[in-house]
């Protein structure tokens, strides 16, 4: 018989399967509701038989806060269970699936063979249930961790197959729908698909593999589509990024699986881009954390609430599959390079002194992995050094008009004020719900059997980490875009010839005094205004001209060990550098070390970054931390070390403006 479990007086058989539960056949009866929403609720009751051979009841009910488990035993006890609706990432029907392939299928697919990728009806003689596979990560606050979790309903109220399919399917399709209801995006819609760069160099080399074991099996439980391009040398993904014509048709998002390093490259080829405001604000960046340092990913983790080790890239990928996104800011940084100005985007650091030298020069100690930094810490620390310089930097004030580049969203994180957040991080939502749904008050929680079961073959016991992957799936979609297309006017990606054409300094504008014709006049506005869509226009004046005297900037020239400006909380997963930071706050926190500091001082300083527990006292002379919206340092000497983002740059004169929320990156709480 057919469970459209629309109708409410319909009567309908299933059956659920679930965590190591025993099999067991039953008849029910089906209760049903229509709620408000066009996504009909849909509930059924399901029956299975514990190992003390009761019978429960299990009422499973399918609303817009989730999947809600509701068991019964022959006594009357019940306990129950929210699946809340943010925590489940995907669901698949069909029919049984071997056990290892439960916890995720096969490899990443062509997009084409994906579209073409129902299961396939089962022969004559064998089950005809169909079933369905509800994939959640079950959020946990105290540890804060993710929990997978499977359910697994099966449909047999049906002599044949293609009816239970149907039934299964109507569950399917409305925990995809309320799923895209509360995620508010979905990297699917317009038929467009994720681009997934991978550098397989970053990290320990194994960002290839780790993709596959980790990665893969979630997105395909998410059934994401996507675009993998792995990287086959540096510059690879920014030039990508760049020029690829299509980006913005074909992607809804990017993701990054490597280190800090991918990502740099990916946000600058954005920027590049002539329609970087439209890319910057229509696709979310993602990261994955398959690097040596992985800032970012811990900082978004950081920022999300959400949890980061011991399962780095699972955790960060179920955040980049979540839906949402979360403006960041990025900082534009103005360098020399051989008398030549460049631009780049930055969105984690600047350094110039101890710990860039620690970063750049340990890295001839890789292979010891990342005791290196504390062994190279130790040996800079025994030969301390200073740098002669001048730090100019802007304070941030409340009056103090930071740069918004116009058409970039409004840097405003929506996350506390969307009541359905609200309702969905209700711990009592269960509570809450039972109430709504007249439920009895004495519950406790759902819980599935001890882990030392046995597992049968209808048990699950995860994580199936992909082991049934076909290798050469994986590298058949290793596809790589080589289309490259000229862009219009070359000259537009240095600094250097933009200020050539028209360039706004503190203010004012530089144009043409021979425009002595009205027509000329207007073609320089013409040409500004084109100019302003070009390029970020910031507040200050460039590189190599002089900082206005009357607009706040102080200057402080002396011997530093240090100045290191960072926007994010982490600079690396393990150094906690800026606990005061927030994603989106237009605020770049300056750390300056002044000469004069103690070694023990110093040391005390490097070995509590991890905790976040470095922060000076207020009133400590050689150790500060300014929150500033724009700085210049200008070294004295040609002698030393600067990176940005942890990448090194040429030595000398650098200047650094932030600009808010200019970029989205995906978040699990954002908008
Ligand atoms: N196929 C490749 N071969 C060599 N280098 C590459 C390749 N693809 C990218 N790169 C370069 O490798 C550099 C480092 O990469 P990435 O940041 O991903 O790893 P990492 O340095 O280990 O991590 P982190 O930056 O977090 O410390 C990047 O600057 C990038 O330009």
């Amino acid at each position: 018989m057919t469970a459209t479990t629309v109708q409410p007086t319909q009567q309908t058989t299933a059956r659920m399967e679930q965590v190591k539960m025993s099999r067991h056949l039953s008849q029910s009866s089906s209760c049903t509701s229509v709620s408000t929403l066009t996504t009909p609720e849909l509930c059924e009751i399901f029956y299975v038989e514990n190992r003390r051979k009761q019978h429960m009841k299990i009422e499973v009910r399918l609303c817009s806060q989730g999947v809600y488990l509701r068991r019964q035993t022959e006594t009357e006890y019940v306990n129950e269970q929210l699946i809340p609706i943010e925590d489940i990432i995907g669901s698949r029907c069909g029919p049984r699936l071997k056990k290892r392939a439960r916890g995720g299928l096969s490899s990443c697919k062509n997009p084409s063979e994906t579209q073409n990728d129902e299961p396939a009806a089962p022969q004559a003689d064998a089950d005809n249930s169909a079933y369905l596979y509800i994939y959640a990560y079950l959020k946990q606050e105290k540890p804060l961790r993710r929990i997978q979790t499977l359910r697994i309903l099966r449909f047999r109220s049906n002599s044949d197959y293609g009816s239970n399919l149907r039934t299964a399917a109507i569950w399917h399709r409305s925990i995809r729908e309320h799923k895209m209801r509360s995620s508010s995006r979905s990297w699917d819609s317009d038929g467009k698909q994720l681009l997934i760069l991978l550098n397989p160099k970053s990290g320990s080399g194994k960002g290839r593999e780790l993709f596959q074991k980790q990665v893969v099996p979630l997105l395909r439980e998410a059934e994401i589509q996507y675009e993998l391009h792995i990287t086959t040398h540096a510059q690879h993904a920014q030039e990508l990024v760049r020029t690829r014509k299509d980006l913005l048709e074909r992607f809804s998002g990017i993701i990054v699986a490597s280190g800090d390093g991918l990502f740099y490259e990916v946000l600058n080829g954005l920027m590049e881009r002539m329609d970087w405001r439209r890319a910057c604000k229509e696709l979310p960046l993602g990261i994955i954390p398959c690097g040596s340092g992985n800032g970012l990913a811990k900082s978004v983790a950081h920022h999300c609430n959400e949890p980061y080790e011991p399962k780095p890239i699972l955790n960060s990928t179920l955040t980049c599959i979540a839906g949402r996104a979360t403006p960041m800011d990025v900082v534009r940084v103005e360098l020399a390079q051989r008398n030549k100005h460049f631009v780049k985007y930055s969105f984690l650091s600047v350094g110039w002194g101890l710990i860039a030298d620690i970063d750049i020069e340990s890295e001839r100690l890789r292979s010891i992995g990342a005791q290196r930094f504390t062994l190279w810490a130790i040996r800079r620390l025994i030969t301390l050094r200073t740098y002669h310089g001048k730090l100019y930097y802007l304070p941030i004030s409340k009056n103090a008009a930071t740069p918004t580049p116009s058409n970039v969203p409004a840097s405003t994180d929506r996350t506390s004020d969307d009541p359905q957040d609200d309702a969905q991080c209700d711990p009592d939502v269960s509570g809450h719900l039972a109430a709504r749904l007249s439920l009895p008050v004495n519950t406790t929680e759902f819980k599935d059997l001890a882990d030392d079961d046995p597992p049968d073959d209808t048990g699950i016991t995860l994580p199936a980490n992909g082991e049934d992957q076909d290798e050469d799936q994986f590298v058949d979609a290793l596809s790589m875009d080589r289309s490259m297309y000229r862009q219009h006017g070359d000259s537009w990606h240095s600094a250097f010839s933009r200020r050539t054409a028209y360039y706004s300094i503190a203010g004012q504008s530089m144009r043409s005094n021979c425009s002595r014709t009205p027509s000329l006049a207007q073609r320089i506005e013409a040409a500004n205004a084109q100019f302003a869509e070009l390029v970020p226009t910031g507040t200050m004046p460039a590189l190599q001209l002089p900082l206005p005297t009357d607009q706040g900037w102080i200057c402080e020239e002396g011997d530093f060990v240090m100045v290191h400006a960072a926007y994010t909380t982490h600079l690396a997963s393990d150094c906690f550098f800026a606990p005061a930071s927030k994603l989106n706050d237009g605020i770049i926190y300056l750390m300056v070390i002044r000469a004069g500091v103690s070694r023990s001082q110093l040391l005390n300083f490097l070995l509590s970054l991890n905790d976040g527990s470095h922060l000076p006292e207020p009133d400590d002379p050689f150790i500060r931390v300014v929150p500033v919206q724009a700085f210049r340092i200008v070294p004295s000497g040609s002698q030393g070390i600067m990176t940005v983002d942890g990448e090194l740059v040429d030595y000398g004169a650098i200047q650094a403006e932030i600009f808010p929320g200019m970029i989205n990156v995906m978040a699990t709480n954002g908008q």
